[in-house]
């Protein structure tokens, strides 16, 4: 488990103390994939690299597991450093070493393994992240995709519980981005380690994370379940990130709902609700007639969910809103 409490961070600029990250509390629970999205500059670098403690705290205290690691001496912190395995935005592969090198090379810089157990873990590993055929071969030779599963065995390479991402994916294309995720996702309940993923895609959050932090401005502006954060998003910078990955244009969507008549409602279904045929029943009980606006049906992590906007006229509203929502449907009044 990782506890943040009053966790501050701030960088000295020509003399100045500008703040990174404002005091912060919040827990990560162990084996969940936490996901940390923000704009640039928002504080989201600076607040994973403070759990490894590659940015030391301003203020506050960092528990890893119940103990106050910002207490630690050098020693203790390169044993807890082995327990933190990190990945990043453009791989971080060492380009005169091979793969196998690669992977290997935490493990001979901690110099506490064996020779045979160098080399078992790191086959172990190739195979794991699907590159036992690719040992020796130099980055160079590698794609994207492949860098990556690379810089993800090399993280693994100690054992570690806690795994940070840096904007993993945001170097590769969808394809290559669903299936380095999947491979995380797999990792998580495999191993049942902790992740920490940093992005500027509320997507990426959509497919793996558990919970997400949503930060502006050095502060966690809104945290919860993705589920949650994600369909029902309360805050501005949340909201902008679930639009922008649903690529909903406000301006339009305004425009189309100026042409819509009567009430215009967003209904939401989660789970086996949104496979239900449920508005032919609804139209029939209340009278009331709609036409859809828009309409989506994907998946949060496993779960699946439907949003989709109706304007509704005619019979009885009442009627229709609580046969909806007695068939578990949240339903938002857009107008
Ligand atoms: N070493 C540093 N020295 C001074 N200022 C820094 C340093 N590192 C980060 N900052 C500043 O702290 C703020 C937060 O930066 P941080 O890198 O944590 O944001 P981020 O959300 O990860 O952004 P990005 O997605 O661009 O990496 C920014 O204003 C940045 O300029």
């Amino acid at each position: 488990m990782i506890e943040f409490d009053q966790v501050q961070k701030s960088y000295q600029v020509a003399g100045r103390a500008i703040p990174a990250l404002h005091p912060t509390s919040m827990t990560i629970a162990a084996g969940e994939v936490f996901g940390i999205v923000g704009h640039s500059g928002a504080g989201k670098s600076t607040l994973v690299r403070l759990i490894n403690l590659l940015e030391r705290p301003t203020g506050g205290r960092i528990l890893i597991d119940g103990e106050n690691v910002t207490g630690y001496d050098a020693g203790e912190l390169r044993a807890f450093r082995r327990k933190v395995g990190m990945i990043f935005q453009h791989f971080n592969l060492l380009s005169s070493k091979t793969v196998a090198d690669n992977i290997a090379f935490p493990m001979k810089l901690a110099g506490i393994y064996s020779r045979s157990e160098i080399r078992d873990r790191v086959s172990e590993l190739l195979a794991r992240v699907g590159l036992a055929d690719h040992a020796d071969k130099y980055p160079s030779q590698l794609s994207g995709g492949q860098k990556q599963r690379v810089g993800i065995a090399r993280a693994l390479a100690c054992r570690p519980t806690i795994l940070l991402c840096d904007e993993a994916t945001s170097a590769l294309d969808p394809q290559t981005t669903q299936s380095v995720l999947s491979l995380l996702a797999d990792i998580n309940r495999e191993l049942g380690l902790t992740i920490v993923l940093i992005t500027h895609e509320m997507d990426v959050v959509r497919r793996v994370c558990d919970r997400v932090a949503v930060m502006d401005a050095g502060r966690v502006v809104e945290m919860g379940a993705v589920s949650d954060v994600f369909l029902h998003p309360q805050h501005p910078t949340t909201r902008d990130f679930v639009f922008e990955s649903e690529n909903i244009d406000r301006g339009e969507m305004q425009q189309d709902l100026a042409h819509a008549d009567g009430r215009i409602l967003r209904l939401t279904f989660r789970g086996e609700s949104t496979y239900r045929p449920l508005l032919g029943s609804v139209a029939r009980q209340s009278g009331v007639d709609f036409s859809i606006l828009s309409g989506r049906i994907d998946h949060i992590k496993d779960t699946p969910y439907g949003q989709l906007t109706l304007s509704l006229v005619g019979g009885d509203l009442e009627v229709a809103m609580q046969a909806l929502e007695a068939a578990d449907v949240h339903v938002e009044v857009l107008r």
